[in-house]
């Protein structure tokens, strides 16, 4: 998918010192797509457990549904989905499918609706496979040419061996000579005729041969494996010649464990060796049983030095060697995995040189070029041949850099390994760097939960995590600032009023009267109160108590309890700790002043308290509480003259705060003057240029 409306621009990592605990990973995704598209085809209902969410399975999903497969979630979250496939038979005969970027979904259905469209033929345009822009800039020539002499009918209807492709029937299929396919470009293509001829094969053997070095063999082992859970024993002489024995015929499992990606695993095996210092990391979901050839990333990291412990489905890793060492390898086998490495290279001593990678070239972007345009930006040198790439670190301070992702998950996910900067060995002393990550929603191709999954696990360097405190009076629209601005930043965002009115609110229920200061600060240094999800949630197991905050009882009584220095006092290090990776937005009276005074940026938001009435009386009235205009404005006024006056934090700007006077500015005017701040607070945007340069 592009980067859109909803997706943050960038996303600023504060430089990072350690790393550890445990992360589970999401589901595999070539696991994922194959399982479900065999699913697809097969007779019966299969139960996909552990099924990786993300852009790529997602459209592979759609696509099945629109074919006329079942595809039921399962009613308790985390459940399993059920597919109940297609029994090899076309339930439409034409359908138009979009399949976004994901390589993994448009080759083999080419493949198994070419093949079906020849044997039970389709109706109008037929079979329309189509993706994104850069979809149909990816070879699929090779596939086209292997299909075409069996008798399939497959038009390029852009450019010829590039999708979209038309796929249209009846034919005569051509099955007795053995069937040719080239491996060398991507070993897709021989995976998607895999697993799509097994529904021809029911009266014949059927032999395929691979022409060329075939590439990427560990990712035709998963299609092996995965075709002899659905019943298919595929026989085959090394890697040129494969045979599908007559009478194959899918048969559904019934239920399919789909393992962690062993991908994504990379990225905190690096991470581990790089920063995991004291104890070793924990990664949950591959291990020495997984089927994915990328697990052998693994001896890549610890050739580089990393400490790494194989359990069956689980990893352990921490620093071995420091620095990494720089290698030479050979990255055929592992070439999705082999990213990780290029970034590692920024923390070995010397010159690290990844080969035999040119099919790089032909992925979500052209990585090899992507790679040494990004990592030259920090100060390495990097030095990209036809199939080949040297990285060598900086020789000293890192540059602040804007690293662009070219709408590639992984040139993300690699890019946050970066921020561990302050460790690297030539950087010893110097200042460490924030690293921009431009669009970093593109994990959610495989992995959408990335980056709060490796926030969770970090230390950021002392203080380096940024603030941006908004106060200011009542109904000023701090709020509304506040999380926007963090949205667009993505940031936490502490709404500070909500805590003192949760306080309120508990008080209440437990009959704590509301100038009983000590039990109210014993109250509010256990408050069990948790944010999650755009929610509030109060008590254990929690009770979502966000619509019972904004009472306007309760914003009574919270003005009325946090007078009391003792309360204050005991919410001080509960906000001070919601000053988390990659960093807080917050708004209140006294963030500026009390809780957070070395905040990066602070705001002080006013309007004019008639303006201000009438804005809590729309959101009022948008909420279906009646309240009359004077009423508000006297309670408001009421309000402020409370905050303002009270002898503990009151209401005022820090010294060092910029002043918004909101009251003719609308809300998308303001976020952007708080942006335009936040950037002059931190010297300017880094470097780079504002657009990836065309791929
Ligand atoms: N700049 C603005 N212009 C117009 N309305 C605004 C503006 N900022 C906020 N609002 C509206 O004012 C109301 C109060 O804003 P809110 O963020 O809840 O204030 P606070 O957190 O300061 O109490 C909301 O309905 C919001 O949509
Ligand atoms: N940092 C803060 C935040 C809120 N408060 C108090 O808590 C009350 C509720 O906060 P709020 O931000 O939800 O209030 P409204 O302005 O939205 O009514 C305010 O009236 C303040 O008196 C505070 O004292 N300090």
């Amino acid at each position: 998918m592009s980067a859109s409306a909803d997706r943050p621009p960038f996303l600023d990592l504060p430089p990072l010192v350690a790393l550890g605990g445990t992360v589970r990973l999401p589901g595999s995704k070539s696991i994922s797509n194959r399982v479900l598209l065999l699913a697809g085809l097969a007779e019966g209902t299969t139960l996909v457990h552990d099924l990786l969410a993300s852009d790529d399975t997602a459209v592979m999903l759609d696509a099945l549904r629109t074919l006329g497969c079942t595809v039921t979630p399962s009613a308790t979250p985390g459940g399993p989905l059920a597919v109940t496939g297609l029994g090899g038979r076309l339930a439409v005969k034409e359908a138009d499918l979009f399949l976004g970027n994901a390589g993994t979904a448009m080759r083999p259905l080419a493949a198994a609706l070419a093949l079906l469209a020849a044997r039970q033929g389709t109706t109008g345009a037929g079979f329309r496979l189509r993706g994104i822009p850069r979809m149909h800039e990816r070879p699929i020539g090779d596939l086209v040419e292997a299909l075409r002499p069996l008798g399939c009918q497959v038009a390029c209807t852009g450019t010829e061996g590039y999708p979209p492709l038309a796929l249209s029937g009846p034919g005569a299929l051509a099955l007795d000579a053995s069937i040719r396919v080239r491996g060398d470009v991507s070993s897709q293509f021989l995976t998607a005729l895999l697993l799509a001829l097994p529904l021809v094969a029911e009266d014949r053997a059927l032999q395929v041969e691979v022409q060329g070095e075939l590439i990427s063999k560990p990712y035709v082992e998963i299609t092996l494996k995965l075709l002899a859970r659905f019943g298919i024993a595929v026989e085959r002489e090394g890697w040129q010649r494969f045979t599908l024995p007559a009478g194959s015929r899918y048969r559904s499992p019934g239920a399919v464990h789909v393992e962690g990606d062993a991908s994504s695993a990379s990225y905190f095996i690096g991470a581990a060796a790089i920063a995991a210092v004291d104890a070793p990391l924990r990664i949950e979901g591959v291990g020495a049983d997984s089927i994915q050839g990328d697990i052998r990333f693994v001896d890549a990291a610890r050739a580089m030095g990393a400490d790494v412990t194989m359990e069956a489905n689980a990893l352990l890793v921490k620093r071995g060697a420091w620095p990494l060492k720089a290698v030479d390898l050979d990255c055929n086998a592992i070439p999705d995995a082999a990213m990780t490495l290029a970034v590692m290279a920024l923390y070995a001593q010397g010159t690290t040189r990844l080969s035999n990678i040119a099919s790089w070239r032909v992925k979500e972007t052209d990585r090899l070029a992507a790679m040494r345009a990004e990592l030259t930006k920090f100060g390495a040198t990097v030095i990209e041949g036809p199939d080949f790439l040297e990285v060598t670190p900086p020789a000293g301070a890192w540059q602040r850099a804007a690293l662009h992702t070219y709408d590639d998950h992984r040139m993300a996910m690699c890019a946050s390994l970066a921020a561990f900067n302050p460790l690297a060995p030539g950087a010893a002393g110097q200042p460490a760097v924030a690293v921009r990550v431009l669009d970093p929603g593109c994990v959610a191709k495989t992995y959408p939960d990335y980056f709060a999954d490796f926030l969770a696990l970090v230390t950021p360097q002392a203080g380096a995590v940024p603030v941006i405190t908004i106060d200011g009076p009542t109904a000023s629209g701090k709020g509304t600032l506040a999380s926007r601005v963090a949205q667009r930043l993505g940031y936490h965002h502490l709404d500070s009023g909500a805590l003192y009115r949760a306080c309120a609110l508990a008080a209440q229920r437990a009959g704590i009267a509301p100038d009983d200061e000590p039990a109210l600060a014993a109250l509010a240094a256990a408050l069990p109160l948790r944010f999650e999800g755009g929610r509030a949630w109060l008590g254990t197991p929690g009770e979502d108590v966000t619509d019972r905050l904004r009472e306007e009882a309760i914003g009574q009584m919270a003005s009325q309890i946090a007078a009391l220095p003792a309360l204050r006092a005991a919410l001080l290090d509960w906000q001070r700790r919601c000053r988390r990776a990659p960093g807080l937005v917050t708004d209140g009276r006294d963030m500026g002043t009390v809780i957070f005074p070395d905040a990066q940026l602070k705001v002080f938001l006013t309007a004019s308290a008639a303006q201000r009435a009438e804005r809590r009386h729309r959101q009022l009235a948008a909420a279906g509480v009646s309240a009359t205009l004077p009423a508000l404005l006297a309670d408001l006024e009421a309000r402020d003259a409370r905050d303002r006056s009270r002898s503990s934090a009151p209401l005022k700007a820090a010294e060092d705060a910029r002043q918004l006077d909101n009251s003719a500015l609308s809300i998308e005017a303001s976020v952007e003057q708080l942006l335009r701040w936040w950037d002059d607070a931190q010297g300017g945007a880094p470097h780079g240029p504002e657009h990836a340069p065309a791929a």
